[in-house]
């Protein structure tokens, strides 16, 4: 295609929304004319889902469950049963923070709460750090930080860092199901943190939870400082505009409610019935020319801007957890999926871009372009170029090196990162993951994949019970053989092995004869103290 194809190519492809000030262009993917055409009929049928979806259709048969993560940018479209708690838990949401901010709610020792510490996993922690790092200022009115790992060391790192404004340090803690094992861990080790300081973890402790979870239970959330509902028909990878989001952004200072018009704007623009005047629709398409059949491409999300360099972890979730399926709905095999990655430009152009460019075409790019540098002027870093231009360069020379390539790439355009961008960015791609779940029949709202990781986690976590119980009684040091044999696993060495250099690199009492490395040599035993330190409760499955 010659330079003035391209550019009448470019304008006749061009998406642009005047409400949002957004441009979607698709111009440089090589679908052909009549490609738009001959998916019509599908998305005629996607178009059908998503209004039933929208008017409270069970969407996820699996579960049994409706889908209303759009009710809650516009509560008068959700069910009339609904609306009272998405209107109340707002309500509920910036009573609570202005009364955080005025100091009216505060610790018991300190006149404001100073921090946050979040502590979630998945989409209970993906989507409020997002946008703590795309809309926090740089003076915000609490600090956050996240703990969304069972890694000690991640823990001990923010707790210790904290350890002298503990006294005025918040904890979230968000769990829809309310069983995670990470958020459970998590929460058990900062209320330690507490305990050993002396205060009272309950007077510093908000719960976003569904009610009547495990957590809400176990813990007596309703002791604490604050309980905030989740509700059951929004799901973990969609919920950034619940409490699960909201939440932190309005304690950070962050406007929720820009943040939701912003959404509802790309809500009512992804609703339109035209594939070319729908944004979400026009993705979904790109993504069904790259990614479906033979073109298993992969995302790679570029945004030329610092602030939302977590784009791409939070689409990772929405996007690999929705579309990663083994079966469609009519329960064929067939291994959908779209991988994602990408951090930021220009960055990511001096490391992995020489591959885009060069190596595997494996690939298509999203470029995130923000046409607002800062605000504010600029020095010249040369004559007539300042290092926003400079970035606005990187973008436009990467895409058109790319294209000289036969390299495929999406560009969207947003006037500035403010929170009615970020809503609506949420939004489009939510949207665009429902299309593309219909175009290819599958669920994107389940995850059953995720189960069986946890479920072989439990099994390892048991097999170590059943060996240090075994360690406890035993008379002399033994083999890994020999333990393996006596928790009824011979076949299970490995694991075995694997159990006992975690213990041994750890300070749990262990004895070891013979060297780590050498594991068919080696004999273990316990010191004595270790061995009347051991439990048998039952194990609970990881969540
Ligand atoms: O919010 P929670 O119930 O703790 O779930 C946190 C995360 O855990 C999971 O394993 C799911 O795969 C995610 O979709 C979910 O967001």
């Amino acid at each position: 295609m010659n330079n003035q194809e391209l550019w009448q190519r470019y304008q006749d492809l061009l998406y642009f929304n005047d409400d949002l000030g957004l441009y979607l262009d698709v111009s440089r993917m090589h679908f052909k004319d009549d490609f738009l055409d001959s998916l019509q009929p599908k998305f005629v049928h996607a178009f059908h889902a998503m209004d039933a979806l929208e008017k409270g259709a069970i969407a996820n048969p699996d579960e049994n469950r409706q889908v209303g993560h759009y009710w809650l940018r516009d509560p008068e479209l959700a069910p009339k049963a609904l609306q009272p708690e998405i209107i109340d838990t707002l309500a509920h949401i910036e009573n609570f923070v202005k009364q955080v901010h005025s100091g009216e709610i505060r610790p018991p020792h300190a006149p404001k709460f100073t921090d946050i510490i979040s502590i979630g996993i998945g989409g209970s922690a993906l989507g409020p750090k997002f946008v703590d790092k795309a809309l926090t200022s740089e003076a915000p009115p609490l600090n956050i930080q996240f703990i969304d790992n069972t890694d000690p060391d991640g823990m001990d790192h923010i707790l210790n860092g904290l350890k002298d404004r503990l006294a005025s340090t918040m904890i979230i803690v968000i769990s829809k199901s309310g069983g995670t094992s990470e958020t459970r861990n998590g929460l058990l080790e900062t209320k330690h943190a507490y305990q050993q300081q002396g205060l009272d973890f309950p007077r510093y402790a908000v719960a976003i939870t569904l009610a009547g979870s495990q957590m809400d239970v176990l813990e007596n959330c309703d002791n604490w400082l604050a309980k905030f509902a989740m509700l059951d028909w929004v799901g973990g990878r969609t919920s950034e505009m619940s409490s699960v989001g909201l939440l932190s952004a309005a304690l950070l200072g962050i406007d929720i409610r820009a943040m939701l018009a912003g959404a509802k704007a790309m809500d009512s623009a992804t609703r339109v019935p035209d594939i070319k005047n729908n944004p979400a629709a026009l993705l979904s398409l790109c993504w069904y020319h790259a990614c479906h059949g033979d073109n298993q491409k992969n995302m790679v999300l570029l945004p030329y801007k610092d602030s939302l360099v977590l784009f791409s972890r939070y689409l990772q979730q929405l996007i690999m957890e929705s579309l990663g399926k083994e079966k469609d709905l009519d329960g064929n095999i067939v291994h959908e999926g779209i991988t994602v990655y990408g951090n930021k430009g220009s960055t990511d152009q001096h490391a992995y871009v020489q591959q885009l460019r060069e190596g595997v075409d494996d690939f298509f790019v999203t470029f995130i372009e923000v046409l607002e540098d800062r605000t504010g002027p600029s020095i010249e870093i040369e004559p007539d170029i300042t290092t926003g231009d400079f970035l606005s360069g990187a973008l436009q020379g990467t895409r058109q090196a790319l294209y000289d390539k036969q390299r495929e790439s999406i560009t969207i355009s947003v006037p500035r990162v403010d929170a009615r961008c970020i809503g609506a960015l949420i939004a489009l791609y939510e949207r665009a993951v429902g299309f593309y779940a219909s175009l290819v029949n599958i669920n994107a709202y389940h995850q059953p994949g995720v189960e069986a990781g946890k479920k072989a986690a439990t099994d390892f976590l048991v097999l170590q019970r059943h060996i240090l119980t075994v360690l406890k009684t035993a008379q002399h040091p033994l083999t890994l053989a020999a333990l393996a044999a006596q928790i009824g696993a011979p076949d299970q060495i490995e694991t075995v092995y694997k159990v006992i250099r975690h213990l041994a690199m750890n300070p749990r009492g262990l004895v070891l004869h013979g060297k780590l490395h050498k594991p068919s040599d080696l004999t273990v035993s316990l010191t004595a103290h270790a061995a009347r330190n051991i439990t048998a409760a039952p194990l609970a499955e990881m969540a």
